[in-house]
């Protein structure tokens, strides 16, 4: 049998911190319900200051939030999820996801599977998977990522020219709309889209697979996790680099883009039963 690695589980959880999805003010009725939920279990909630502002009610900062709780709730769909996975790494809190998005591939958890899963989670019956991100700078920009770090063309009619170094040395040079450098999550997202391969999420290594290439040769890569990448935008017109779909920096001609794995790991709460490739099949129709 295979055995999980990662398993570590939260010890005597008192409280939860919540983020709802952005823009969404009807989502207080469900709010006050996951609330009541977690509260009838002795599990304290308390709400972030952006989410609290949105439905008039008091919040903190996430900061503040990160230091009370001991552990964070995203409510919306996979983009609140990445963002409260980015915003939160740096304090190092365990998050789970009810999906209230239109995909929710990342997220685990649906409003109907909430009452079970808060009496299977103050049971210890759930499971922690620590999953790889990503590190980049820009300039003087450092940033992280869940899912991928896309570096873009700045204008749809002309191709760009970007050159990759691995530890300093020349591997590849890419002509096309761009490339992709995803962690193994972020590979069933934009990655996949543009043909690169599903990497099943608790391995360690990037995918660097390119955008549109203007070639017969170009292929999709996967490299192993402790390799330092850098790109160079050869363009003049410089380019954008996108962080998890949401986030964008500026890059002009002859700057380069720096990734390597982020020096910890970001924490995902799912049910104990939760199966990669059921979920593959269930939300991407794997295998149909
Ligand atoms: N052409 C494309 O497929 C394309 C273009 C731009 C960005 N994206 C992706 O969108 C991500 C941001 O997601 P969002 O929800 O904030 O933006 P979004 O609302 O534009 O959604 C993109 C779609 O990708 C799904 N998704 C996001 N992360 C995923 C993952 N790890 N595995 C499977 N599906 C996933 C979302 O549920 C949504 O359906 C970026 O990290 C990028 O990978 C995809
Ligand atoms: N904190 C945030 N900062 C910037 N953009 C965000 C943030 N949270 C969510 N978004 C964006 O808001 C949009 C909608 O949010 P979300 O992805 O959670 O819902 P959805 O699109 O309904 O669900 P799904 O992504 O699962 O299909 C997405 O494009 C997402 O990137």
């Amino acid at each position: 049998m295979r055995i999980e690695k990662n398993i570590e589980l939260l010890t005597n959880i008192k409280s939860a911190g919540i983020i709802l999805k952005p823009s969404s003010p009807e989502l207080k009725d469900i709010y006050l319900e996951i609330k009541a939920l977690f509260e009838e279990a002795n599990i304290n909630i308390y709400l972030e200051d952006n989410s609290a502002n949105m439905i008039s009610l008091k919040g903190y900062s996430l900061e503040e939030l990160c230091q009370k709780v001991d552990f964070l709730i995203s409510v919306g769909g996979d983009g609140t999820l990445l963002s409260v996975v980015r915003k939160s790494f740096k304090f190092d809190k365990a998050v789970l996801g009810i999906n209230l998005g239109t995909l929710g591939f990342l997220t685990d958890i649906s409003m109907e599977q909430l009452p079970q899963f808060i009496e299977d989670l103050k049971n210890n019956i759930y499971k922690i998977d620590n999953r790889m991100m990503v590190e980049g700078s820009v300039n003087l920009n450092k940033f992280v990522a869940f899912n991928d770090i896309v570096i873009s063309r700045k204008s749809i009619s002309s191709m760009i020219k970007i050159d990759g170094k691995i530890d300093g040395k020349h591997f590849n040079s890419y002509y096309g709309d761009g490339v992709i450098i995803s962690t193994p999550t972020g590979s069933t997202a934009y990655n996949l889209s543009v043909g690169g391969p599903i990497v099943y999420p608790l391995t360690e290594a990037f995918i660097v697979t390119p955008v549109a290439p203007h070639s017969l040769t170009q292929r999709p890569l996967v490299m192993p996790a402790d390799f330092e990448i850098e790109f160079k935008i050869i363009d003049n017109q410089g380019a954008v680099v996108i962080v998890d779909g949401q986030d964008i920096y500026e890059v002009e001609q002859n700057q380069s883009i720096k990734i390597k794995i982020a020096n910890k790991k970001a924490k995902m709460i799912h049910r104990i039963q939760r199966n990669y490739f059921e979920v593959l099949n269930e939300k991407l129709r794997w295998g149909n």
